[in-house]
C-alpha cells in the first residue's frame, strides 16, 4: 500500500487535479492520497490558504468579508465547473464556508485554524468527487472520523500517539481513501492546524499509520535538488538521500519538504519519494535509511533568512556556574525558542528565529539578561541568514570547513558564526541575510562544480 500526499501546486487547477487522477488510477497500490488546498497556479497567483487567511482577517475585523468570501469561493467554482461535477458539490462548499464563518470568534486563533482547513477539507471533497466521476472507488474521510488526534496548540498540531492506532484502520476500506491534510483534532473535539506546509505532515503520519509500503509527496519539481533551483541554475538533482540528510535540509530552507514531515515515516522505516505530478515517469528522490556517500561529502547547501541574534558579554563568564542555564531560562519563560548557541569565554550568543519576537519581548529580555544575570553587555542584532552544508559523507572527510570558509572568502562574505552540528552531518555558517544567494552560489560552486553525480 502507497500513501501519496499532493502538494497545493498539484491541486492548483481542474487540470492539475486531472493528472492526480491519472496518477492515482495507473496504481492500484496508491490507496491513501492527502490532498493540499489549491495552490499557486503561477507566480503571481495567491494559495487558498492565504485566501483563507484574508477572509479569516477580514470577519475579525469585520470588515471586507463579503469580497475575501468570493475570492476562495470563485477559486473552487473554476475548479468544479471545469470538472463538471454537479453543482451539489460547490453549494456543498458555499455552505462550508459560510459556516466556518460563523464560527465563534472568541478565540482568535481556534477560529483561524477552522478558516485555513477550510482549504484542504473542501479540496479533499472535491478530488474525491471527481475521482468517482471517473469511475475510481473513492471516499472523503474526515481526519476526525479517522482518529487523527492532535495536540490543542492552535497552528503548531503535533500528532498524539494513539492516532496511529486509529489511522491503521484506514486499511480495511475499499477503494481510495482521500484525506484532506494539514489538520487534525484535539481530544476535545477543536479543529487544530500544523504549521504552515503542514499536508506533508499529514501524508507522514498516514504512511506510518498504515504501515505503508511508501509514502510519495508530489509535487511540481522532478527532485530535491542540491541547492534552492531558484537561486541556482540547474542544479544537480538528488537521487538517494537519508532521513537524516533531508531533515536538516528540510529545516534549514528546502522548502520542498516539511520539516516535521520525516519524523513518522522514519519512525517507522517507511521509504520517502519526492516526485513530479507534471512528469510522474521520473525516478524522483528517494528518502531512506542509509545510502553510499563515497563521491561527495555534502548532498545539499540550503539557507534560511530572519534570523536575530542576542549578544551577551560578561568577565569571566566561563568561571560562573550556572550561567547558560539561567540565560536559557530568561529565553525560555519569553516563550521564546533558540536555534544555536555558539559561546566564546567571556561572550555567547544565541541565535532566535525574528518571527518570536516583538519589539517589547527584545527589550524586556535585553533588561533581565543586564539586570538578573549582571552582564556587562547583551544587545540583539537582526538581519542573519543562516546557510546549512548537509552531508553524510561530512564526518569522514578532511577539509570542508576550509572549502566552505574559502568559497565565502572568495566572494567576500564575512562569515558571523560558525556551528558544527554534534552528528557531524551538518555544518551551519550565520552571515548577513542580504550576501545569502551570492553564498549558496559560491558553495555550490566550490561543492559541485565537477558535477560529481549525487548518488
Ligand atoms: N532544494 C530544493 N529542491 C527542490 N525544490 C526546492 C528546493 N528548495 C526550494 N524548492 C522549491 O520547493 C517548491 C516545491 O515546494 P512547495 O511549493 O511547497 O510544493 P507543493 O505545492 O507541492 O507543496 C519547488 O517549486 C521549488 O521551487
Ligand atoms: N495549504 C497549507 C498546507 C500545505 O501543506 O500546503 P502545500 O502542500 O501547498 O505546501 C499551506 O499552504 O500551508
Amino acid at each position: 500500500m502507497k500513501v501519496a500526499k499532493f502538494g497545493g501546486s498539484s491541486l492548483a487547477s481542474a487540470e492539475q487535479i486531472k493528472k492526480v487522477a491519472d496518477i492515482v488510477a495507473t496504481d492500484e497500490d496508491r490507496r491513501v492520497v492527502v490532498v493540499s488546498a489549491p495552490g499557486k497556479r503561477n507566480s503571481e497567483d495567491t494559495k487558498v490558504t492565504d485566501l483563507l487567511i484574508t477572509l479569516a482577517e477580514a470577519c475579525l475585523e469585520n470588515s471586507g468579508v463579503e469580497d475575501a468570501k468570493n475570492k476562495v469561493l470563485e477559486r473552487f467554482r473554476s475548479i468544479t465547473s471545469e470538472l463538471n461535477l454537479s453543482d451539489d458539490i460547490i453549494a456543498t462548499i458555499e455552505s462550508d464556508i459560510e459556516s466556518r464563518i460563523q464560527f465563534t470568534k472568541n478565540n482568535e486563533g481556534r477560529f483561524i485554524d477552522q478558516m485555513k482547513a477550510g482549504g484542504e477539507d473542501n479540496n479533499a471533497k472535491v478530488v474525491a468527487q471527481y475521482l468517482q466521476s471517473i469511475g475510481t472507488v473513492a471516499e472523503y474521510v474526515n481526519p476526525n472520523d479517522a482518529g487523527l488526534f492532535v495536540s490543542d496548540t492552535p497552528g503548531n498540531a503535533q500528532v498524539l500517539n494513539e492516532s496511529y492506532d486509529h489511522i491503521y484502520k484506514l486499511r480495511e476500506r475499499d477503494g481510495v481513501v482521500v484525506f484532506p491534510g494539514f489538520f487534525g483534532y484535539s481530544k476535545e473535539g477543536d479543529l487544530v492546524t500544523f504549521s504552515r506546509g503542514g499536508s506533508d505532515i499529514t501524508g507522514s503520519i498516514l504512511a506510518a499509520g498504515v504501515q505503508a509500503d511508501l509514502y510519495e509527496n508530489f509535487t511540481d519539481v522532478d527532485s530535491v535538488f542540491a541547492a534552492n533551483p531558484t537561486v541556482v541554475d540547474n542544479p544537480c538533482a538528488i537521487k538517494r538521500m537519508t532521513y537524516r540528510e533531508m531533515r536538516e535540509l528540510s529545516y534549514a530552507g528546502f522548502a520542498v519538504f516539511h520539516d516535521e514531515a520525516l519524523i513518522p515515516a522514519f519512525r517507522k522505516k517507511i521509504p520517502v519519494c519526492v516526485k513530479n505530478t507534471n512528469n510522474p515517469q521520473g525516478s524522483g528522490t528517494m528518502i531512506i535509511s542509509e545510502r553510499e556517500y563515497a563521491l561527495n561529502p555534502i548532498i545539499g547547501i540550503a539557507a534560511d533568512k530572519g534570523f536575530e541574534t542576542i549578544y551577551v558579554r560578561k568577565y569571566l563568564m566561563n568561571r560562573e556556574v550556572g550561567f547558560g542555564r539561567r540565560l536559557l531560562s530568561i529565553i525560555e519563560d519569553e516563550g521564546v525558542s533558540y536555534e544555536h548557541m555558539p559561546s566564546g569565554i567571556d561572550d555567547t550568543s544565541i541565535i532566535i528565529e525574528e518571527g518570536q519576537m516583538s519589539k517589547e519581548k527584545e527589550e524586556r529580555i535585553i533588561e533581565r539578561i543586564i539586570n538578573e544575570l549582571d552582564a556587562d553587555d547583551a544587545y540583539i542584532e537582526k538581519g542573519y541568514a543562516m546557510i546549512m552544508l548537509v552531508g553524510e559523507g561530512m564526518h569522514e572527510t578532511v577539509g570542508v570547513a576550509a572549502r566552505a570558509t574559502r568559497a565565502f572568502s572568495e566572494k567576500g562574505i564575512n562569515i558571523e558564526m560558525i556551528n558544527q552540528g554534534s552528528s557531524e552531518v551538518s555544518l551551519s555558517f550565520g552571515i548577513a541575510e542580504e550576501h545569502v544567494d551570492e553564498a549558496i552560489r559560491g558553495l555550490y560552486e566550490e561543492f559541485f562544480s565537477t558535477k560529481e553525480v549525487l548518488q
